[in-house]
């Protein structure tokens, strides 16, 4: 599904990541690693946000040669997400909407699946930290992607949202619908069963 060859990224900070070859199957994949151990940086570039060095593709298409048609397949959510304070979630979600034309029984039911309800009128800027956290997911769960990018998703939000975050990953991963996820947090290890569980320690996977 998805193949990265000869992946490197650096900052001018020094910090670097290196992938000479890695191939993920359809399914759910954690990566763990250390705060600063790099996976931030290396989803972020799979998400296609972060330029890098090398290859990447998803299901076959390059992300160098026909990013559009990648970028459409990926949604991201941050590990701490930062939007425009001056919008609410209901506009965030419309802007997306006009892109990715999800229907509006999805958004529906992902409200209520994250236990958000009506306070996505409100303005980002009245936001508590898990709320701005259910915001992220929301609009990584909307549309029909192939791959759901999910960096350090268990963190910040309460216990109750977490088993129903659980329950959507897992009824998403049956559609065929593939995840890849990070923590820092052992816990999370025996959360689901993974296809593939990963570690990266300083810049590369040991
Ligand atoms: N935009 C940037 N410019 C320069 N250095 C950066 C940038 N983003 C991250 N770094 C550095 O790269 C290293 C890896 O950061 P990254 O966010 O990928 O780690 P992480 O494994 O996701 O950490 P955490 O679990 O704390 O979120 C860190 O040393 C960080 O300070």
């Amino acid at each position: 599904m998805l193949n990265l060859h000869n992946f490197h990224k650096s900052y001018s900070s020094g910090f670097s990541i290196s992938v000479d070859q890695l191939t993920l199957e359809p399914g759910l994949h954690l990566i763990k690693g250390a705060n600063g151990s790099g996976k931030s940086t290396l989803l972020k570039a799979i998400a296609g946000i972060h330029d890098f060095q090398g290859e990447i593709n998803l299901l076959g298409v390059s992300i160098k040669k026909d990013p559009v048609s990648y970028r459409k397949m990926v949604n991201f959510s941050e590990a701490e997400p930062v939007f425009p304070e001056f919008l609410s979630l209901d506009e965030l979600i419309n802007f997306t909407a006009s892109v990715i034309l999800p229907d509006k029984k999805q958004i529906d039911e992902l409200k209520e699946k994250l236990d958000i309800g009506d306070y996505s009128e409100n303005p980002i800027s009245s936001y508590s930290s898990g709320m701005l956290k259910k915001s992220a997911l929301l609009l990584a769960f909307l549309g029909n992607p192939k791959l759901i990018i999910l960096d350090e998703p268990f963190t910040t939000i309460d216990l109750a949202t977490q088993r129903h975050l659980k329950e959507l990953i897992l009824s998403k991963l049956n559609e065929g619908i593939s995840f890849i996820l990070t923590s820092h947090l052992a816990d999370f290890e025996d959360l689901f069963e993974y296809t593939s569980t990963m570690e990266i320690k300083n810049g590369s996977f040991v």
